[in-house]
Order: C-alpha cells, then structure tokens, then sequence
C-alpha cells in the first residue's frame, strides 16, 4: 500500500474524532471565520517572482528538515522577503504540523496563508477559514471529480481559492472546472518520492489558460524558475530549500533577489 493511501485511511480517523469533538457551528463561530481572506492566484498572477514558501519540519520522503524554527519567525520571515503566500502543512502524524501552526502564521503575517493538507472531508474546509487560511489545497489523486466539485465550490462559497494538485494527465483531465483558481503540477510521484520538472513540463500545454499554473515540489534552484517560466507557470512552492536553513525567510529573499535579476 502506497503512503497517499496510509495518509488517507489516517485522515479519516483522524476527522472523525475531531468532528465528535468539535462541532461545525463552534468553527463557524470563530473571529477568523469573518475575515475578508486575501486571494494567492491574484498575488501569482501579478507577480514576476511568484514564490509559494512552505513551512515543513519533516514529511515522508525526509524524515528530518527542520525541527528547531518557530513558525512566527518562519512567517514573519516569509512575508520580509515578499513572497506571493505561505503554504502551511497541518498534518501532524506524517509531516509534523498542525491547525495551532496555521493559527500562528496568521498572527504572525498578512500574507495569503495556504492550508497544505490532505483535505477529504468538507469540515477540513470550514477549519481551515477558521483557522486563518486564505486558500485550499485539493490533491486529485485522492478524490473524486465529484468531490473535488463539492470541495471547491464549497471553498469559493467562503472565499477561499483554490489549488488542485495532480500529476499526471488523467487527474488533470478529471479535475478542470471552473470552480477552481490554481492548478499546481506536483512534481513529485508521491507513490515513489521520485522528483522531476519534466511532470511540470510535460502537464503545462494542458492546463487551461484560465486557471494560475503552479510548479510545486523539488525546486531548489533560480535555474528550475527560469526554465518553467516560459511554460506559463506563475507560481512556485517551495518547501524544503528554504526549510533546510537556519533562516527561511532569509534565504527565501536572497533567492527572490536573485531571481529578479
Ligand atoms: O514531501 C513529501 O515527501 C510528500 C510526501 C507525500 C505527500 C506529500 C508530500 N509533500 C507535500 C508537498 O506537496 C511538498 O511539501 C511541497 O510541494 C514542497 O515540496 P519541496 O519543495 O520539495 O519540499
């Protein structure tokens, strides 16, 4: 069994005990539930840059990034070094993350805040807008076209964009409706952790021109930009290049720098 299926089978349980414990209407209530969320595709489609900086202490193809990073200091730094958002892992078991860090990058920053998770439950959603997100992620390889309609539209319903994640052309053909914003190619095979821009490359001629084209994972040189770029790809996630530093945000501007030269 492949680790999107264990992930899965997890998150299952995992919403289940959370939706026992705390109910839809005490998410809604909260103060972060009423703000006006600001939009990621927008910042990508303006930007010339466009970098998605992750916070990510560890995942599943690297057991250890970085554990010793506060996400204030994280987010604070991100939001100096002018990026066009922050993707913010909530998963504990696998990735070392959690809600509570989501919460912290919000009070820490006025950036786009993307929740990263493996969203396979509408309620995922609602806490995620409780919680300080601005945007979603919805992995294609782990829901249906139907539910990646309920999902997005759901997500638009509160003011949420929207990133579909796939990485091959039968989850991008099942995927593309108009209730999305983003579709970001992943370019790591999350069966076999295998990573290569080539799945950016190859995914780009097909991806409508209406939604923001997003490159994620694997990206760690100026050089990775500039060769996607002329693809039509407007936004970049990067997670561990900035993660494996004392400073995040520090490096995350020295590469935005560069990248502008
Ligand atoms: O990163 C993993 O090992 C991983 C394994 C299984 C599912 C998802 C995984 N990563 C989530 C991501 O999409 C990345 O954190 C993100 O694209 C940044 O990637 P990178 O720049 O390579 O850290």
């Amino acid at each position: 069994m492949d680790i999107l299926n264990n992930i899965v089978i997890d998150k299952r349980q995992e919403v289940k005990i959370k939706k026992s414990l705390i109910p839809v209407k005490q998410l809604e209530q909260s103060v972060l539930f009423e703000r006006a969320t600001i939009s990621l595709a927008k910042n990508l489609s303006k930007s010339t840059t466009g970098i998605i900086a992750e916070h990510k202490r560890r995942s599943p193809s690297k057991e250890v990034i970085n554990h010793k990073l506060n996400v204030y200091d994280v987010a604070s730094g991100y939001e100096k070094a002018n990026v066009c958002g922050m993707s913010v892992l909530t998963d504990g078991k696998y990735f070392g993350g959690s809600l509570d860090d989501l919460l912290i990058a919000r009070a820490s920053c006025n950036i786009p805040l993307l929740r990263k998770e493996f969203i396979i439950d509408s309620y995922q959603i609602i806490e995620a807008k409780a919680h300080g997100a601005d945007a979603i992620l919805l992995i294609a390889a782990i829901l249906t076209k139907d539910k990646i309609k309920q999902y997005s539209e759901l997500a638009k319903s509160l003011n949420l964009d929207v990133l579909l994640e796939v990485h091959n052309e039968e989850e991008l053909h099942k995927s593309i409706m108009p209730s999305l914003d983003m579709i970001g190619v992943n370019n790591r095979n999350l069966k076999t952790f295998e990573v290569s821009l080539e799945t950016s490359k190859s995914l780009s001629s097909l991806i409508p021109n209406d939604f923001v084209k997003v490159s994620e994972s694997g990206i760690s040189a100026i050089d990775a930009i500039k060769t996607l770029q002329p693809f039509g790809y407007k936004g970049f996630l990067i997670g561990e290049n900035f993660m494996k530093t004392d400073n995040p945000g520090a490096n995350a501007k020295q590469f935005i720098e560069s990248l502008k030269l």
